[in-house]
């Protein structure tokens, strides 16, 4: 079993309990008190590049991270250092998040907020944005062709946009053909958990120009950001590098390519 696969089956173990406590009807019926989505999109096609900073606790491949007592506190300081949007991971076993942080993430900043997490059911889809998400990580790896399909469907209609993640040239072409508009590229294997910094640059050719390229994990300074611009990024979603620098707002502004 892959540590995806691990990942997954905790995840959909949570969920089940989830589900019989409070029925997806009820989990949609919140929908209606839930501010709209915030569109992530007119910042992050606007020139320049965009950082998309993450609340992250801890990982399967580095362990503890940073505690976060406060992630609000964190994403302000995010947003304040000019983050286009925050990703909160929600996943709970491996990962140390919940829809709690997302919620309070969400109350803090105006800019957009990603619910990153193993999304395998439209459950979790409805829940992402009754808690407030403007965004959703659909991991192509994680889902066959229908499941894929329909979950892109299902969180459009709902008003979220989707960052489609692929990690090898068979996955990006299921989300170009897709229709995705946003394709983030992992650099992290979630089946191996090792890092390939040139995966980004082996698949971004692959994705057409008019969708929005993201490099995802391993990012540690300007100078790599730089280099996936020069590749055809659009942004870059850095976790580790943020939640461990004791200046958070600072080390996102000098991501941004604005600090300095
Ligand atoms: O902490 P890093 O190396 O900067 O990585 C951030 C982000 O890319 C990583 O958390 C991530 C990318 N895709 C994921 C899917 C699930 C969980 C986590 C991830």
């Amino acid at each position: 079993m892959s540590v995806l696969d691990d990942i997954v089956a905790g995840v959909r173990a949570d969920l089940a309990e989830r589900e019989a406590a409070l029925p997806l009807a009820d989990v949609r019926a919140a929908l209606a008190d839930v501010d709209p989505p915030r569109d992530p999109m007119p910042h992050l096609r606007a020139p320049g590049s965009s950082v998309i900073a993450e609340v992250k606790r801890r990982s399967p491949s580095k362990g503890d991270l940073a505690d976060i007592p406060d992630p609000a506190v964190l994403a302000k300081e995010y947003a304040a250092g000019g983050a286009a949007a925050i990703s909160v991971l929600t996943e709970q076993r491996r990962f140390g998040g919940s829809l709690a942080d997302l919620r309070a993430v969400r109350a803090a900043v105006d800019v957009p907020v990603l619910r990153k997490d193993f999304i395998v059911s439209s459950y979790q889809l409805v829940e992402a944005r009754a808690a407030g998400a403007d965004l959703a990580l659909l991991i192509v790896a994680a889902l066959s062709g229908d499941e894929l399909r329909r979950l892109h469907d299902e969180a459009r209609e709902l008003g979220l946009t989707v960052l489609v993640e692929v990690h090898d040239e068979a996955e990006t072409e299921r989300a170009v053909e897709l229709g995705a508009e946003l394709v983030g590229v992992n650099a992290r294997n979630l089946k191996t958990l090792e890092i390939h910094a040139d995966t980004f640059g082996r698949l971004a050719p692959l994705v057409p120009d008019d969708r929005v390229k993201v490099a995802e994990s391993g990012i540690f300074s300007r100078s790599d950001v730089e280099r996936f611009v020069g590749e055809g990024a659009r942004a870059v979603l850095v976790g580790e590098a943020l939640v461990k620098d004791g200046d958070p707002q600072g080390a996102v502004r000098a991501m941004t390519g604005a600090g300095a």
